[in-house]
C-alpha cells in the first residue's frame, strides 16, 4: 500500500471474508484492525469513509458522532441491531446490510442444534472423550412426526421450516406479517395465536429480529404453556427469551432441552443468566454461530463490499436499510436531474434568498416535474438534491451532508416544505423532452401544501422567485430564472445582470470587470418571458413608467473566472441602465 493514498478508507475491525475485501483493494485503503478497543476505535474513526462490521462492533451514536467523513456502515450479516440506525440516518450516514447471504447457513445451523439437542450429542461426546461410555444416560427423541413451531416465518424461519418438512416433522408458525400462500407453499400451518402455537408444539424455535413486540416474548408465562418435556431453540436474537425463566424452566424439567446460539450480552458476563443458562447440562450452545460458515461469509462480505464500492462511488446503495428503495434503472434516468435540482436549488439560495439579508425568506417551494421527468414516480433523490442545494451555500456543514437518506429530517428541522409535482401536460414543457421548475411560494401561502403551479396570479411579478432547467445528455441548462427567459449552463462562476436592454450595456459590464482583471469565459443574454412581458406591462399600466422600459429589460449572464467582490456588483449595479448584479457560484 503507498504511504499516501487519496483513496477513500475504508475500516475493518472485525473478520471479513477476503473475497469481498479484495474487491475494494484496488480503489479503497482497506485497513483490517482486529481486537480495537471501544476508545481506540474512537480515536481512529475520524479518519474513515466505511466501516464494516459483524455484530460485535458497537456502533453507537457517539462513535457515528465522531466519524466525521463516514458515509456508509456495512453490516455484513442480518441484524443491524448493534448499528444506531436513527443515529445514522440524522447524520445521512448509509447504513446497508446483506439480507440473504446467510440464510441458509442460520437456518441449517437451527437444524444442527436441533439435532444435536434431540440426540443429547454435545453431552455425550464430552462423557465419551472423557473415557465414559454412557449409552442409557443418553437417550434422545425422534424429530420425525414432531410439531416444531416457528415464530416468524420470515427468511431463515421459511427456510427452516422446509427443511424440518424434510425430516418428516410438522410445522406450524405465527407470523402476522406473513404470506399465507407462501406458508401454504412450504406446507406451514399458520396459527393466530401464541399461546395456540405454544401449546401444540414439541420444538419451538424463534426467527424473529429483537424489537419491541418480540423482547421478552418467550418468558414464564409463555414457557409454562408448552408441554412439558418440550425442547426451544433460538438462532435470531438474544433477549427474545427470557434467560431467567428459560433456566428456571430446564431446573425444574418442564423444558427438556433448549439449543441457544445468541445471548443478550455476547459475550455473555460472567454470572449472568446467560452464562448459567450456557452452563446448564441440557443446554446446547454455540457462541453466535449461525452464520459461520465459509459459504455465508463468502456471501454476505461480496454483497457489502461491492456496495460500499458503489456507495462511494455515488450510486445507491441495492440493500440499504435507511434509504427508500430506488429501481437502478430510474436512478440512472434521474442522475442528470439529481445534479440540475441541486443547482437549482443553490441558485434559488444564492440569487433570492442570500440576497435579501442573508436568510430563507420563502420556505415553501413547488418543484414541479413536466415531461418524461413526470412519469417516473420515485423522485426521492431530486428532493434530497434540492434540499442539499438550497442549503448548501449558506450552511456548509449542513449543506454537504445532506443526501438521500436525511433529506426529509433536515428539510423539517429547518422548516422547508417541498410540494413535488408530476405535470404531465405536453404544452407545458414545450421544446425540452424533460423540465424542472423550482416556484418559491409567497409567504403569504406557505402553510398550504396543496399542489400550485399558478405563479403569476397574486405574486407581483417583479418578486417571483422561479428557475427552470432541463438536462440534455450530461449537460445542464437554465431556461427560465425569474420573468426572463435564459439559456446558460449552471457551472462556475456567473455575474447575473437585469438591465435595460439598449446599446453599451455589454461594454459598462466588460470594462468594470476589465478593470478588476476579471476575465469573462462567455456571455448570453435574455428577454423577459413573453408572458411576463405582456403580463408586467398590463400590471404597470396606470404606473408612471412607460410601458415600453418592461419590454425592453433582459437578463445578461456572464461567466466569469474569479469570484466578484462584492465593491464591483456595487458599482455595476450603479451603473445607469443596469437594475440588478448578483455574482453566484454553481
Ligand atoms: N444466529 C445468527 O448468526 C443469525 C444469522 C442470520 C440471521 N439471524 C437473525 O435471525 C432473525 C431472522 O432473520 P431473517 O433474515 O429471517 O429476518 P426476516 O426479516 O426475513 O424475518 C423476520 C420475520 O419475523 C416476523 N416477525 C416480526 N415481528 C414478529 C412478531 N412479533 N411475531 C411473529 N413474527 C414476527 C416478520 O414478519 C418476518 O417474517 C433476525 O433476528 C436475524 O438477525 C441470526
Ligand atoms: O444477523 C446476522 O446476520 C447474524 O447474527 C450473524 O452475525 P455475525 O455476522 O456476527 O456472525
Amino acid at each position: 500500500m503507498p504511504l499516501f493514498s487519496n483513496h477513500p478508507k475504508v475500516l475493518v475491525p472485525e473478520k471479513l471474508s477476503q473475497d469481498g475485501l479484495a474487491l475494494m483493494r484496488s480503489s479503497l485503503d482497506v485497513h483490517e484492525r482486529k481486537d480495537l478497543s471501544a476508545d481506540e476505535l474512537l480515536q481512529i474513526i475520524p479518519e474513515y469513509d466505511a466501516l464494516l462490521v459483524r455484530s460485535e462492533t458497537k456502533v453507537n451514536a457517539t462513535l457515528l458522532r465522531a466519524a466525521r467523513r463516514l458515509k456508509v456502515v456495512a453490516r455484513a450479516g442480518v441484524g443491524v441491531d448493534n448499528v444506531d440506525v436513527q443515529e445514522a440516518t440524522k447524520l445521512g450516514v448509509v447504513v446497508v446490510n446483506s439480507p440473504s447471504g446467510n440464510i441458509n447457513s442460520a437456518a441449517e445451523h437451527t437444524i444442527a442444534l436441533m439435532m444435536s439437542m434431540a440426540r443429547n450429542i454435545p453431552a455425550s461426546c464430552a462423557s465419551l472423550k472423557d473415557g465414559k461410555w454412557e449409552r442409557s444416560k443418553y437417550v434422545g427423541v425422534e424429530v420425525k412426526g414432531k410439531t416444531l413451531s416457528i415464530i416468524g416465518l420470515g427468511k431463515v424461519g421459511l427456510t427452516v421450516a422446509r427443511l424440518a418438512k424434510g425430516l418428516g416433522m410438522n410445522v406450524n408458525a405465527l407470523d402476522p406479517y406473513a404470506s399465507a400462500a407462501v406458508a401454504a407453499s412450504a406446507s406451514v400451518a399458520l396459527v393466530s395465536s401464541l399461546t395456540e402455537l405454544l401449546t401444540s408444539c414439541d420444538f419451538l424455535t424463534i426467527h424473529t429480529p429483537l424489537i419491541a413486540s418480540t423482547r421478552g416474548m418467550i418468558a414464564e408465562a409463555e414457557l409454562s404453556q408448552m408441554k412439558k418435556g418440550s425442547r426451544v431453540l433460538n438462532v435470531a436474537r438474544g433477549g427474545t427469551f427470557d434467560e431467567e425463566a428459560l433456566l428456571a424452566a430446564l431446573e425444574s424439567g418442564h423444558i427438556a432441552g433448549a439449543a441457544v446460539d445468541v445471548f443478550t450480552s455476547e459475550p455473555p458476563a460472567p454470572d449472568s443468566p446467560a452464562a448459567r443458562l450456557i452452563a446448564h447440562p441440557r443446554a446446547v450452545v454455540t457462541p453466535h454461530l449461525g452464520a459461520s460458515t465459509v459459504e455465508a461469509q463468502e456471501n454476505v462480505s461480496v454483497d457489502v463490499c461491492q456496495q460500499v464500492l458503489e456507495i462511494l462511488q455515488g450510486s445507491l446503495p441495492r440493500s440499504a436499510v435507511n434509504v427508500p428503495i430506488i429501481l437502478p434503472e430510474e436512478y440512472k434516468k434521474l442522475q442528470p436531474f439529481v445534479r440540475l435540482v441541486e443547482k437549482l436549488g443553490s441558485l434559488y439560495t444564492q440569487h433570492y434568498a442570500t440576497t435579501s439579508g442573508g436568510s430563507m425568506t420563502q420556505n415553501t417551494f413547488d418543484l414541479i416535474y413536466q415531461g418524461e421527468l413526470a412519469s417516473i414516480n420515485n423522485t426521492k433523490p431530486l428532493f434530497a438534491a434540492l434540499i442539499k442545494g438550497l442549503l448548501s451555500p449558506i450552511s456548509s456543514t449542513e449543506g454537504l451532508n445532506v443526501n438521500i437518506v436525511n433529506a426529509e429530517l433536515v428539510a423539517r428541522e429547518r422548516g422547508i416544505f417541498v410540494s413535488e409535482q408530476h405535470s404531465r401536460d405536453p404544452s407545458e414543457h414545450s421544446s425540452y423532452s424533460s423540465l424542472v421548475t423550482l416556484v418559491a411560494r409567497p409567504p403569504s401561502r406557505s402553510s398550504s401544501r396543496a399542489p400550485n403551479t399558478d405563479t403569476s396570479g397574486p405574486v407581483p411579478t417583479q418578486q417571483q422567485r422561479i428557475i427552470s432547467g432541463t438536462c440534455s445528455g450530461d449537460q445542464l441548462l437554465i431556461t427560465r430564472l425569474g420573468r426572463f427567459e435564459a439559456s446558460f449552463e449552471p457551472e462556475g462562476t456567473l455575474l447575473i445582470c437585469e438591465n435595460y436592454d439598449s446599446p453599451g450595456k455589454i461594454g459598462v459590464v466588460g470594462s468594470i470587470l476589465g478593470r478588476e482583471g476579471i476575465n469573462i469565459n462567455f456571455m448570453t443574454v435574455g428577454p423577459l418571458s413573453p408572458k411576463h412581458a405582456i403580463h408586467q406591462s398590463a400590471q404597470k399600466e396606470g404606473t408612471p413608467q412607460p410601458k415600453d422600459v418592461f419590454l425592453k429589460e433582459s437578463l445578461m449572464i456572464l461567466g466569469i473566472d474569479r469570484n466578484v467582490p462584492s465593491h464591483v456588483t456595487i458599482d455595476l449595479a450603479k451603473e445607469s441602465g443596469i437594475i440588478s448584479a448578483y455574482a453566484v457560484t454553481l
